[in-house]
């Protein structure tokens, strides 16, 4: 006998979760269903414990800045405050009772288990069948994906899950891939004294950034001895004696662990996406600006392909839970995406890279400064590698895309976001005051440089 609800969503990410809470406290019966954590891959596995992390790889950095600047400063990192904040504060030893009682004291009944679309508007977990007067909402997520290297599959490589369980850290670490995960693990391991070596196939490290994000990364790393290989072509791993091997044609890079980071699949096969016209095997779920991706199915977070951050899967929520409600409201917009890669520097952006605005045709021009010659970088001396980029249409005079790289360079990105996302004239940013002196204040100088 089928269950009767209103919305059924299956997949509690940030999005989901929020969805569900909020469609619960407006009146709707609400069928939550999980199969692993409530609230999905970034309190547990991602952006809060990584963040953890980087807060602390960050103090020993800072400790290690005081010589000529404040004094001298010994420094003897300790992982196991890092494992103990992780394993109590921020995932409670990866259980979900906190989220899974928040979430039901919202209205929202939980269903444990993996959930099946088995019909238009029907859902089936385990030996339960839901029926969904309004809909179904998808906030399946993703999955650590390992690239086809032979003999990768059978050695025990950690994923980003592995890693920030850590009790301890490697005496040397391969980490495969020099994207967003694994430039930021790169760097924590490192300056917990991990000889760390990334091995990126791209020519770049975080190649979706702009190049001169990437090339002053790779300066950073070099100089904190992080080994970067680029280009790199991996044609095989192995594992052997407590020692991991990857093999790049002739050479071999040998390490204690080795984290692999190449990207995230989505959590897709086994959905029955066939039931309501949807393709398993695609890549993402296509979605409208109300996240309709079928009738009666919206979907929200990473498997849309708009972006894999927490908070574009809570935007999209919020869309979602108005279509759902049938509320009136803006179509979801992408232009002003932001996104911080929490190195140190920080690698923060919105919008458009210039490549990609030239890809679009779009005519731009772009402006640039250096954090180093502003006064505050000045005054910050040791650790003030960053920059400001500037992407403006020539067409619209205002600005695309932008950079800030450096120095709480995701703080900065704020004023940099809305001015993407509102779409102000260049020209009156031009006339704004910016305070002395700060780091944002190199945005003024990023603006006058974009006359050349
Ligand atoms: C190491 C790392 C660090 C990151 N750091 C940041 C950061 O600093 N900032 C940021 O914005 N983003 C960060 N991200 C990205 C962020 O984690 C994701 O974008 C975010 O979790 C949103 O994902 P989501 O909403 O699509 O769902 P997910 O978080 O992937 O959750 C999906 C949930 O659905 C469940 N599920 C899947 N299939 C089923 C099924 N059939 N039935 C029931 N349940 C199912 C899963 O168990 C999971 O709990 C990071 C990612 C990684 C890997
Ligand atoms: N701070 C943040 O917001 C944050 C942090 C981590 C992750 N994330 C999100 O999670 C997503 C996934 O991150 P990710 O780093 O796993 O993926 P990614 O796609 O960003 O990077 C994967 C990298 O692995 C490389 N690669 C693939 N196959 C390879 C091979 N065989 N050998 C060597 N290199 C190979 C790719 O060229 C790429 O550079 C990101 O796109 C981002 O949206 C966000």
């Amino acid at each position: 006998m089928a269950e009767e609800v209103d919305v059924v969503v299956i997949g509690l990410g940030p999005g989901g979760e929020d969805a569900a809470g909020r469609l619960a406290e407006a009146g709707l019966s609400v069928a939550a269903v999980e199969s692993r954590l409530v609230g999905g891959e970034c309190p547990y596995y991602a952006c809060v414990p990584t963040k953890m992390m980087v807060r602390a790889a960050g103090l020993i950095a800072d400790g290690t800045r005081i010589p000529g600047m404040a004094g001298d400063s010994i420094i003897r990192p300790d992982w196991a405050p890092v494992a103990a904040r992780i394993c109590d504060e921020a995932t409670d030893s990866w259980t979900d009772t906190a989220a899974a009682d928040r979430l039901t004291g919202k209205g929202a009944q939980l269903v444990r288990g993996e959930g099946r679309i088995t019909g238009p508007r029907e859902v089936t977990v385990g030996d339960r069948v839901f029926r969904a007067r309004r809909g179904i909402l998808l906030n399946t997520g993703t999955a650590p994906s390992a690239p086809p290297v032979d003999g990768l599959a059978d050695v025990p490589f950690w994923t980003n899950r592995e890693a920030v369980q850590a009790t301890e850290v490697p005496e040397s670490l391969l980490v495969l891939g020099g994207g967003v995960v694994g430039v930021e693990m790169a760097q924590v391991f490192s300056r917990f004294d991990s000889r760390v070596t990334v091995v990126e196939a791209g020519d770049r490290l975080v190649v979706n950034e702009e190049p001169e994000s990437s090339e002053l990364l790779r300066q950073v790393f070099e100089r904190e001895g992080i080994g970067v290989r680029t280009d790199a072509k991996v044609t095989g791993a192995s594992y052997a004696n407590g020692e991991f091997h990857l093999h790049l044609g002739e050479e071999t890079l040998t390490a204690d662990r080795l984290l692999v980071a190449t990207g995230r699949r989505p959590n897709l096969k086994g959905l029955g996406l066939d039931a309501v016209g949807l393709d398993e095997n695609a890549r993402q779920i296509d979605v409208d600006g109300h996240m309709r991706a079928a009738d009666g199915v919206w979907a929200i977070g990473d498997i849309t392909g708009k972006g894999a951050f927490t908070h574009v899967s809570m935007y999209q929520a919020s869309v979602a839970v108005r279509d759902i409600l049938g509320e009136e409201g803006p179509q979801a917009a992408y232009r002003a995406v932001p996104r911080v890669t929490f190195t140190d520097p920080e690698i923060a952006s919105v919008g458009l890279t210039e490549a990609q605005a030239r890809d679009q045709n779009l005519p731009v021009r772009t402006g640039t400064a250096p954090i180093p010659e502003s006064t505050r970088g000045w005054i910050q001396k040791v650790g003030n590698d960053g920059f400001i980029k500037l992407v403006e249409s020539t067409e619209w005079g205002v600005l695309v895309g932008a950079t800030a790289m450096g120095p709480a360079g995701g703080e900065v990105l704020g004023a940099l976001a809305v001015a993407v996302h509102t779409e102000a004239p260049t020209a009156a940013l031009r006339e704004m005051i910016y305070a002395y002196p700060t780091f944002h204040r190199a945005i003024e100088t990023a603006l006058a440089a974009l006359d050349g």
